[in-house]
């Protein structure tokens, strides 16, 4: 089970993810309660060991401003939010970094992993980040390969989460906060282990 921990804000925040065996950490540079400067994002970036990936979070960000602030900050994926075409995955492949395609399932939605270049799908609730939960049962054609489960995940409801949808990882942030924008780091240490246990369950 991979574990993404998102919207990391401090020098804490992260090394507690790391300490937590986070797979993945999550820098929001849209406009968020936990938006990080290009400065910040550099400097979090690079107390995070190579095992651990590091991914830019955008929202309908132009994809010059995407490229211009990965490369500034020096993070190693990026996650797309947003009414992306698959030109702009196209476009942003010469960055040579995984990319994330971040959508909400609608009937329209291609769940097929890669179908726009990307090296993993996230399917999340319609508001990125508002820790809203969504209806897991709609999900009638499960994703093959490598996608992230995401919206209103929580260390208490991770593993039921996890039986129903089977994805290939988790991804979370206000149900590892104590209030908006700010994590709490027992619920980040409490996150991973579950989600860890999670996938050992038999469904
Ligand atoms: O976190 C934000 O404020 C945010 C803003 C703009 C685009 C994406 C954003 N967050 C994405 C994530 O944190 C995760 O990918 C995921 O949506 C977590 O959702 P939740 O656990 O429900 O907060």
């Amino acid at each position: 089970m991979f574990v993404k921990l998102c919207g990391l804000r401090t020098e804490a925040d992260v090394a507690t993810a790391v300490d937590a065996g986070a797979d993945a950490v999550g820098f929001v540079f849209s406009r968020s309660p936990r938006q990080v400067d290009p400065d910040t994002a550099r400097r979090l970036a690079a107390a995070v060991p190579a095992h651990v990936l590091t991914v830019g979070v955008f929202r309908e960000t132009p994809t010059d401003e995407v490229r211009r602030l990965t490369v500034e900050s020096d993070i190693r994926a990026v996650q797309l939010h947003g009414d992306y075409p698959r030109s702009a995955f196209e476009n942003l492949a010469s960055l040579d970094v995984p990319l994330v395609r971040a959508v909400t399932l609608t009937p329209e939605t291609d769940v097929r992993v890669g179908a726009f270049g990307e090296r993993m799908l996230l399917l999340d609730s319609p508001e990125a980040g508002s820790g809203h939960r969504w209806d897991l049962s709609s999900l009638t054609t499960r994703p093959a390969g490598d996608w992230l489960l995401a919206g209103g995940l929580t260390a208490a409801n991770v593993a039921e989460a996890v039986a129903e949808a089977r994805p290939w990882g988790v991804d979370v942030s206000s149900g590892i906060e104590s209030s908006r924008g700010v994590k709490d780091h027992a619920l980040m240490h409490a996150f991973v282990k579950a989600a860890r246990e999670s996938s050992t369950r038999t469904p």
